[in-house]
């Protein structure tokens, strides 16, 4: 490791602006540090070694870490930290103290008030996960694939049967999926070992995603949260766009020589995307699916362990065996084979993507540079949607819709969300930062008009570029 005890010294704040600039100037000999509490960690030789993988520490090369850090490692990880530790950041100066934009100061004050509220709530009991509730989810979940099965079993030459018993396996794949996001957040218990083999059971093996790619973008995607080149789930060019930094960007790579199928997208098929855009959702299972067995055949397990990796290809490789023979054994005929397979894919695509959207998407998107100013739980509040639902309708985001909860809190167990709904929203009335809660129908309405505003920004770039 890095840090040894005759490096220990003090570093001006220019050095970790250094440290970011070179990287982002892609100065790769450069040394990269972070800040955690205000202690400086040389992670140069580490990166690669990150047990949560490379992508997501990379977020804060050269920035402060100390919320992302807190809320996303177990005590354990606190002994390889202290290995990284090269000094100490120097105090701040009266000058800069004082140039401080009232917005920065705000955003402070509110950090430090959900340290505060994370610190009591922790000592109150919220962050232990009930074991009784969640054998009661993954119980009456499994309960849902029975019944699909059993209508197959019973009704798998009828085709109104087949379809409904499509429709109820897409629905348990979208509810494997709320479990294996709450496991994977080691929400449930604090061994993080039972935590991911409850991923690779009900991830990987009951639903086919692979527990190391959705770790890796969806760990980015909490670290820096609609920030514009950090965050994967806003990264869905050319399919869709979501915001004017992404259209920018996409427009400007065609600008020399673009291929004619980048021409054809960006001409022809982004500026309709609110037109696709329901169409598209149905797919949206079935690429996941795809990218996970590429992720792990290609990629392998993102903590580099033999065992996970093994695992994990065995669980996603039975996924695809069991699925196919239950198909042929129990389903009657070709046509309602193919209508079974099509039908549960797309229910899960329209299910899981419907609620992704609803969580972020619509909301504002932020620079790099902007999230440099900002304090980590300031930008998790303000790019997250809180969707208020009743018993039902918790039940079908999966509980993402405290998502702005969630995201302050991602070790938070699922069923203290809404208890601490009404706190975050006090704090953030008290320093007057947005908490967006709206229902459904609304929610679904920014959505769309979000692809809408950027679909005509698409017609004007795809005009000035060719
Ligand atoms: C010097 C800095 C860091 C050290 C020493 C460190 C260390 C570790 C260790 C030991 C683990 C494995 C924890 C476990 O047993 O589950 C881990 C996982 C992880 N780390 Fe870090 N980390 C650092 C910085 C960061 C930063 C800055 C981020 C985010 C921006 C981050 C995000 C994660 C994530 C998402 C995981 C995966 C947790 C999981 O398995 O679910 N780490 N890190």
């Amino acid at each position: 490791m890095s840090g040894q005890a005759t490096d220990i010294r003090i570093f001006e704040r220019e050095e970790l602006t250094k440290s970011l600039r070179a990287y982002r100037d892609g100065q790769l000999d450069e040394k990269k540090y972070l800040t955690i509490d205000n202690k400086v960690y040389d992670i140069t030789d580490f990166i690669p070694d990150h047990p949560g993988g490379e992508q997501v520490i990379s977020t804060h090369i050269g920035k402060d870490a100390t919320d992302v850090f807190h809320a996303m490692h177990p005590e354990s990880a606190y002994e390889t930290l202290a290995n990284c530790y090269v000094g100490d950041l120097a105090p701040e100066d009266k000058n800069s103290q004082q140039q401080k934009s009232k917005d920065k100061l705000n955003s402070q004050a509110f950090a430090q008030e959900i340290r505060d509220l994370r610190d009591k709530l922790q000592a109150e009991g919220y962050f232990e996960g009930s074991t009784l509730f969640y054998i009661y989810k993954v119980v009456s979940t499994l309960a849902i694939c029975a019944t699909g099965f059993a209508m197959l079993y019973y009704g798998g030459h009828s085709t109104p049967v087949v379809f409904a018993a499509a429709v109820v396996v897409g629905l348990f794949w979208q509810q494997c999926g709320w479990l294996a996001h709450d496991f994977g957040h080691h929400q449930v218990s604090n061994d993080h070992e039972k935590n991911d083999l409850l991923v690779l059971f009900l991830g990987s093996f009951c639903q086919g995603f692979s527990l190391s790619w959705w770790k890796n973008k969806h760990n980015t995607h909490h670290a820096s949260t609609n920030v514009s080149g950090h965050d994967p789930d806003i990264d869905t060019a050319p399919v869709l766009l979501w915001d004017e930094f992404a259209t920018a960007n996409f427009y400007g790579s065609l600008e020399d020589n673009p291929g004619r199928f980048s021409r054809f997208i960006a001409e022809h098929v982004l500026p309709y995307q609110s037109r696709y855009y329901l169409f598209i959702l149905g797919f949206a299972r079935f690429s996941w699916a795809l990218q996970s067995l590429s992720y792990s055949f290609n990629q392998g397990a993102l903590d580099k362990s033999a065992r996970t990796n093994w695992m994990e290809r065995s669980m996603l490789v039975s996924h695809w065996i069991l699925f196919t023979v239950w198909n042929i054994l129990f389903v009657g005929s070709i046509t309602n084979m193919i209508m079974f397979f099509l039908v549960s894919q797309a229910v899960t695509g329209y299910a899981l993507a419907f609620v992704f959207a609803m969580n972020h998407n619509g909301m504002p998107v932020i620079t790099q540079e902007q999230a440099e100013d900002m304090e980590f739980y300031e930008i998790q509040v303000i790019t997250g949607r809180a969707v208020s639902l009743s018993p039902l309708g918790d039940w079908f985001f999966g509980g993402l819709n405290y998502q702005i909860e969630h995201h302050v809190f991602p070790d938070m167990p699922r069923h203290s969300l809404p208890k601490v709904k009404p706190m975050i929203k006090s704090i953030c009335k008290k320093y007057n930062i947005h908490y967006h809660d709206v229902g459904a129908i609304t929610g679904t309405i920014e959505v769309l008009k979000t692809l809408d505003v950027v679909q005509k920004l698409c017609e004007k770039f795809s005009k000035k570029v060719f």
